[in-house]
């Protein structure tokens, strides 16, 4: 063997050591989540990837190629959200409410610990059309808007384990609410009218609340959507006064125990 192949045979051993270890290491993530699930404790545990980021910066602190391994890293932590989504879920998370319930918050939050891809129905359907929603509504009228609405959602059933995003009317079509349920749960936020205004009166993005940001109004129209929103949810999470963190842990428990009675 000449000095080449040596080195080659070697990286070959680094090789086979790092896929067992990658191996094992997945196995591990899928022990750790039923055991979680087994002993009723929080699935979201944030707290450790800080500890695990903490540790590896101890440990390249001063070496070289500390940016590579670094990168490395990240992706197995990605990774191994993905492969705890995809354990807990099969299938997309759709998330309803009214504006301001937290939709867009949440659907971060579960992209941030489970590494799954979120669908902002709203944004996705201006970007094609190069049109705000507001010139979308104005141009071509509410049923068009609606119709990019459901085909979006039609679209979305080849996919799994996406976190899709509603716009607020969404579930007032019903035909949607069929289309959201066939490869999705369909997930409920609500929040109490003061909380609502609370959160969204220094945003100027919602157009049907500008000049409109009392708590009579938000209750009125809210109470005008309460029924089509309950009807097309799987299951409903009251986000007043409740973290992000909490949210997602209610969430995932629900999903859980909804998906252990089907
Ligand atoms: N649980 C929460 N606690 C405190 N503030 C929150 C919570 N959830 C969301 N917010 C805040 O409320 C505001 C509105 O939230 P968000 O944009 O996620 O609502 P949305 O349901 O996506 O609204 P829209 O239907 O208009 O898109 C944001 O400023 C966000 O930071
Ligand atoms: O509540 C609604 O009817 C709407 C909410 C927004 O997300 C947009 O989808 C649009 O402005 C309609
Ligand atoms: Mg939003």
């Amino acid at each position: 063997m000449n000095q080449l192949e040596v080195f080659r045979e070697s990286l070959g051993q680094c090789d086979e050591i790092l896929l067992d270890a990658l191996l094992m290491r997945n196995r591990i993530v899928e022990d750790i989540m039923a055991y979680k699930e087994e002993h009723d404790l929080p699935i979201l545990q944030p707290e450790q990837e800080a500890k695990q980021k903490k540790w590896l910066e101890g440990r390249m602190e001063g070496r070289r190629h500390k940016n590579e391994v670094a990168a490395v890293f990240e992706e197995i932590t990605r990774n191994s959200k993905r492969i705890q989504a995809r354990k807990l879920f099969d299938y997309n998370i759709v998330l309803i409410g009214f504006m301001g319930a937290g939709k867009s918050t949440i659907s971060e939050f579960l992209k941030t610990v489970f590494a799954m891809e979120v669908i902002e129905m709203d944004q996705i359907i201006a970007e094609r059309q190069s049109m705000s929603i507001s010139d979308i509504f104005e141009t071509y009228g509410e049923e068009y808007f609606r119709d990019l609405e459901t085909n979006l959602l039609i679209e979305m059933q080849s996919k799994k384990n996406m976190v899709i995003s509603c716009g607020g009317g969404v579930p007032m079509r019903e035909r949607n609410v069929v289309e959201m349920k066939k490869n999705g749960r369909v997930v409920l936020l609500t929040a109490k009218p003061e909380t609502i205004l609370n959160r969204v009166k220094d945003n100027h993005d919602r157009p049907l609340l500008e000049g409109n940001k009392t708590v009579p109004f938000i209750a009125d129209l809210m109470e005008k959507r309460r029924e089509k929103y309950q009807a097309a949810a799987d299951i409903v999470i009251e986000t007043d006064d409740k973290s992000e963190l909490e949210i997602c842990e209610e969430l995932v428990k629900k999903l859980r125990a909804l998906d252990s009675e089907n």
